[in-house]
């Protein structure tokens, strides 16, 4: 049988990321005007889940990884009322936010915690899920830079998420390093070894130019959840195109409940016209995807390029051949100014 016959009929929920991965490349400049504007046209277009908060979720605004241009809570208070049929997720990375902005975000009405650690730590997200569940939220365990491990490391990881209590256990290439089969195989490890009431979620970004085929191996591979970026908003060469992903679902007959012109047009007339820069695979993009690197790291790689004249995408090469995780942020300046050194030295 092939994939499009198998995948006929399926349903799954696509989750957006342009308001939450698209602050990376707003600098977390997103008005609270432009997210209600935005989150109307997802709704209206049937998008079932939205993300709204700061890039690095609850909590992140700080000098580390730069300040919003609102605080979550009022992106939560303003959009979340405005939803006629779409629910509202925050992510949270435990270390960064707190369970008390955990308890902030439920008051203002999200329907979904999204809890993040870096792929081989998720014992730190204990209290956090724990505390989704006791508040009566859709709790999801999400576990970032999988590539860096292999498909029986995430089972034994989201293991442990799902024993906190996350009913949906998320493989993250946050560095748009995975292929088709890479993400197969990680996303069948865990339909076989999670309970079978456990949804699975795959959340890419399009650094190769994979993001389309990798969420549709995912679905093939048993996920039920895909996040996509309406108009490709997000880090780095941005996530999946959600306008293209429902385009190709609707060909292959995966439902999804999204009008795929509605949507096509929310990407171009409303989240295009945002953007301060073209979200695209360009040199410095595709390193991320080619070298295994986070892909928030973009921007700060391309501020070190201009402060120190070292070219981003050296610098973006080093972080990924020193296996860096998201959090590392500060280790770029250092990285920048260690080429450099070794450049005045070979000179
Ligand atoms: C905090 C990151 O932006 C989370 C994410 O979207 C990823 O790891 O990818
Ligand atoms: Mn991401």
């Amino acid at each position: 049988m092939s994939a499009t016959t198998r995948l006929k009929g399926r349903k799954i929920a696509v989750h957006d990321m342009s308001l939450r991965d698209g602050m990376h490349p707003k600098r977390h400049q997103i008005s609270v005007e432009q997210m209600k504007t935005v989150a109307v046209g997802l709704d209206q277009a049937g998008v079932p889940l939205i993300e709204v908060t700061h890039g690095d979720g609850l909590g992140g605004a700080s000098v580390n990884y730069g300040f919003a241009a609102a605080s979550d809570e009022d992106y939560l208070r303003a959009v979340v009322p405005l939803m006629k049929r779409a629910k509202i997720s925050a992510l949270l990375l435990p270390g960064i936010g707190t369970v008390d902005e955990l308890r902030m975000a439920a008051d203002c009405g999200i329907a979904c915690i999204r809890v993040a650690t870096h792929c081989t730590e998720a014992d730190v997200s204990e209290q956090h899920i724990a505390l989704g569940r006791k508040l009566g939220l859709d709790t999801v365990g999400f576990l970032m830079m999988s590539h860096m491990a292999d498909p029986s490391k995430i089972l034994e990881q989201a293991r442990l998420m799902e024993s906190y209590g996350a009913n949906c256990i998320y493989t993250t290439d946050s560095a748009g390093y995975m292929l088709p089969e890479d993400v197969a195989e990680r996303v069948d490890a865990l339909r076989q070894g999670l309970k079978p009431e456990t949804e699975i979620g795959f959340h890419g970004h399009h650094n190769l130019a994979m993001g389309v085929a990798n969420s549709i191996a995912a679905v093939t591979a048993g996920a039920s959840r895909i996040d996509c970026a309406c108009g490709g908003m997000g880090a780095g060469a941005g996530n999946t195109p959600m306008e293209v992903f429902i385009a190709v679902a609707e060909r292959m007959g995966i439902e999804t409940g999204v009008d795929t012109f509605r949507i096509m047009d929310v990407a171009e007339d409303l989240v295009t016209p945002m953007m301060d820069f073209p979200v695209r695979i360009d040199r410095n993009s595709l390193t991320l995807g080619y070298a295994g690197t986070y892909s928030s790291f973009l921007l700060f790689a391309k501020r070190a390029e201009k402060q120190y004249g070292v070219p981003a995408r050296d610098i973006l090469v080093e972080m990924g051949r020193r296996k860096t995780v998201g959090g590392q942020e500060d280790m770029i300046e250092d990285v920048a100014l260690d080429l450099l050194k070794n450049r005045s030295v070979a000179v």
